[in-house]
Order: structure tokens, then C-alpha cells, then sequence
């Protein structure tokens, strides 16, 4: 273990503590971290399911019962979350009937020096805290025509366009106990939880839409000319997490749900263009707060 102190109780964090000093991609390292964590909170049981709120869309942590929130602060190896919308705690309790831990913020690879597997951390402790089902969330830029701000849209698949680019949380060591070098993300978003999902979004009659999700890079928003490409290859959204997170999950063995929040629609006319800016992102974020999370309780509820 390469210089991860936890020592007498006293619990160094990423913001204090160097990058450096902690290799996420090191299981046994990850194992202490865990520890810590489960050290730091009266589990009740293994959580079975792992949440990770997309920006603004920390509500669904609000919304969880018997909550015991740790702040990434006392998580060794976190770094800090330094967009707005993402508050930084770790929220343990019941929601939808099950017990779960959610994650009310994350780790961008733009924040971060594009280091995904460092972004991914949370994940790969949710793995090791028992978790077998993920569900994601984001905020999206809607590219597809048919769709409307505030509509909540079900990630069939998605476009990892730093991973492409050799940009993967996977990129280095691999250590055989998160799950095999070479993964197939053909299936990552899997085909049961999608179908429960639009089954609910229809019976609670709450707007859906389904569709491919892509990650950029960002943070700055897209110009027209790249939304007209992503369009043009078959996107659905635009977004800038979510696909590092999703890899991770599914080397582990995870299965995934991801849904986007569309805050804003992509424009794809330089003569006509509208500025995107991160606070309407929140604003629309904050109008959906009590859709999403009754969206999310809904299909813990019947989660199997
Ligand atoms: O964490 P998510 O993916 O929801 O955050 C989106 C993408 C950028 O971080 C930010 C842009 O407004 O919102
Ligand atoms: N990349 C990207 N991310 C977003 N997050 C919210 N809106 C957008 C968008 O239009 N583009």
C-alpha cells in the first residue's frame, strides 16, 4: 500500500492529501477506503443498490430514509467536488424500500486532469460496500428533436468519447479481482431495468424518453457544428460523466440503470445560436428534483 495513511482515527482526504499518494486502480488499497467508510457509518445491511445524482439532481439523496451521510471530506483517496449542484456526501439509508447508498455529487474527469479512473473511485467502493445494481443520473443537453427540456430520458446505450480516445478509468494496472482486462460493453445498460423504468414512467405518468447518451470531454458546452455531429452519428443527449462510471460498474459485474435529465436543448445553427449555461442546467435540475426521485423510488421499488 503506497502511502495511504489512515492512522488513530485521523482521516486524511484527496483534497489535503495528494493525488499521488493513492492508486485507484489498487484493490487492496480501494479495501481501505472501504473500510473506512464502513467504519464511519452503522450499516444497517449490505447495500444493495448504489445511486449516483447527476448535477442538481441531489434531491433523490434527500429523499432517502434512516439517512447517514458521510461527507467525501472524511473519505480518504476522494477528491473534492468543485462543481455546483454536486454537494459531496455519501448518503447510506432506505429508499424504495431497500437499503442503498448513494453518492450526492461526483468526480468529472474535467475536474480532475482527466484521470477516470480516480473519477470512477466511488464506484469501485460501492463494489466492494456489496452493491449489485447501479443506478446513474445526469444532466444532458437533448440533441434528439423529439425532445423537450425537463424530459427525463432512459440511457439505451451511450458514446464514451474520452474512452475512445484512450481516455478509460480501465487504462493501466488491472487488477483481476474488479473483473477482467477486456470488457464488453455491450450491454451496459441493461435491458430489464430500461423496460421497468419506461413501465413505471408511464403508470406514474411522468414524461420519458429513450436514447443514446454521449460523453464529452467538456467542461465547455458543444459549438453547433459538434452537436450537428453528434446528431449526425446518432446521439440522443450530450453530457460530460457517466460513461467512466457505467465502464467500471460493468467490469465489476454491475449491473446498470442510467437516465439523463435534459436541461437544455442543443443547438446546431451558428447563425442562431443560444448560449447553455450551467445555471439553467441547475434550474432545470431543481424543477425535476421530486419527478426524479419519485422516478428512482419507484424502481428500487420493484428492483428484484
Ligand atoms: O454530473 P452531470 O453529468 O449531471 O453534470 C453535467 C455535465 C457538466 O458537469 C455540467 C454542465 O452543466 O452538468
Ligand atoms: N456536454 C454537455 N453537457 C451538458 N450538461 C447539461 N447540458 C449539457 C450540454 O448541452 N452538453
Amino acid at each position: 500500500m503506497n502511502g495511504l495513511h489512515v492512522q488513530n482515527g485521523h482521516l486524511p482526504n484527496g483534497n489535503s492529501h495528494g493525488l499521488s499518494m493513492f492508486d485507484p486502480r489498487d484493490y487492496d488499497e480501494l479495501l481501505q477506503i472501504t473500510d473506512v467508510v464502513r467504519n464511519q457509518v452503522d450499516l444497517k445491511e449490505t447495500p444493495s443498490i448504489g445511486i449516483i445524482c447527476g448535477s442538481g439532481l441531489g434531491d433523490i439523496g434527500d429523499c432517502i430514509k434512516e439517512p447517514q451521510v458521510l461527507s467525501y471530506k472524511k473519505i480518504p483517496g476522494f477528491p473534492s467536488t468543485s462543481v455546483v449542484g454536486h454537494k459531496g456526501n455519501m448518503i447510506f439509508g432506505y429508499l424504495g424500500g431497500k437499503y442503498v447508498v448513494c453518492m450526492q455529487g461526483r468526480f468529472h474527469p474535467y475536474e480532475h486532469g482527466m484521470d477516470l479512473a480516480l473519477c470512477a473511485t466511488p464506484v469501485r467502493v460501492m463494489h466492494q460496500l456489496g452493491i449489485k445494481t447501479l443506478i446513474v443520473s445526469n444532466a444532458a443537453g437533448g440533441v434528439n428533436p423529439a425532445f423537450n427540456y425537463g424530459d427525463l430520458m432512459v440511457i439505451k446505450d451511450h458514446i464514451f468519447m474520452p474512452g475512445l480516445c484512450g481516455f478509460s478509468p480501465l487504462v493501466g494496472i488491472n487488477d483481476p479481482r474488479f473483473g477482467p482486462r477486456f470488457v464488453s460493453i455491450h450491454d451496459a445498460y441493461d435491458i430489464n431495468l430500461r423496460r421497468l423504468a419506461l413501465t413505471v414512467a408511464q403508470e406514474e405518468n411522468i414524461r420519458i424518453q429513450e436514447g443514446i447518451y454521449v460523453m464529452c470531454g467538456g467542461p465547455q458546452y458543444e459549438s453547433p457544428a459538434e452537436v450537428m455531429y453528434f446528431k449526425t452519428v446518432g446521439a440522443d443527449a450530450l453530457g460530460m460523466s457517466t460513461c467512466h462510471e457505467v465502464t467500471v460498474a460493468r467490469q465489476c459485474g454491475i449491473r446498470v440503470f442510467g437516465f439523463s435529465l435534459i436541461t437544455n436543448i442543443a443547438n446546431t445553427d451558428a447563425d442562431n445560436s443560444v448560449e447553455v449555461t450551467h445555471e439553467e442546467v441547475l434550474v432545470a435540475a431543481k424543477e425535476a428534483g421530486f419527478r426524479a426521485c419519485s422516478f428512482v423510488t419507484k424502481i428500487i421499488e420493484r428492483i428484484e
